[in-house]
């Protein structure tokens, strides 16, 4: 079977990749699959683009073959666009998944329901050796709920209401996320490269 990189430690997104690929019949493998002691990756860019090239570029550097990565993050329009790239560190640098739902729910207290509009994006980059890295972006446009439900899925699922949808995304069956998701919407958009693997 073919297999692919995924250059993540982040088990909910491996999770989604892993049932994306192997219905093209490929491999995903996270970096909690590799048994190499791999970096962590620093995030030090401005930008989903910036940050998706360092962690697909660095982890191709190492192992020499084709890596893909994703950097994504969750956009309220009430909070100026955050936590935006810094979803995962949002409540610190231990990237807490309940931290960070409590203090968006925390700054979003006040916000009135036709206020509460949000999105998440996705940004897929691959590298190769040799090769320019190639981006795509995907979006889930939708509106942050007053409290934590469901217990699908990983980081901000538990408050993002998905638009035409009553429930959170935490509270979809995965396989009804990865139908709708930002991240679905990234990997469509790779078709072309999947089938030229
Ligand atoms: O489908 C999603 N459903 C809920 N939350 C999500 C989703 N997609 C991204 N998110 C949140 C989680 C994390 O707070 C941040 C990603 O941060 P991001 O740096 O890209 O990932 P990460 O540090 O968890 O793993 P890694 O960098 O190893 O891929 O956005
Ligand atoms: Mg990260």
């Amino acid at each position: 079977m073919k297999q692919i990189v995924i250059a993540t430690k982040n088990k909910g997104k491996a999770n989604e990749f892993k049932s994306f690929f192997s219905k093209e019949n490929i491999e995903a493998l996270s970096l909690l699959d590799l048994n190499f002691e791999l970096p962590d990756v620093e995030e030090t860019g401005q930008t989903f683009e910036e940050n998706a090239a360092l962690k697909a570029e660095e982890i191709c550097h190492l192992l020499k073959k084709p890596v893909l990565s994703d950097d994504s993050g969750l956009v309220i329009d009430a909070l100026n666009g955050r936590p935006g790239i810094y979803s995962a560190r949002y409540a610190g640098e231990e990237k807490d998944d309940k931290a960070n739902v409590q203090k968006v729910l925390e700054e979003m207290e006040n916000v009135p329901e036709n206020q509460r509009t949000a999105r998440f994006v996705c940004v897929l980059a691959i590298a190769r050796p040799g090769e320019n890295t190639i981006f795509k972006k995907g979006f889930c446009e939708g509106k942050i709920a007053t409290s934590a439900t469901g217990e699908y899925g990983f980081g901000y699922d538990p408050i993002f209401i998905p638009d035409g949808y009553s429930r959170t995304m935490a509270e979809l069956q995965p396989d009804e996320k990865n139908r709708i998701s930002h991240r679905k919407n990234a990997i469509d958009q790779l078709e072309e490269w999947i089938h030229s693997m």
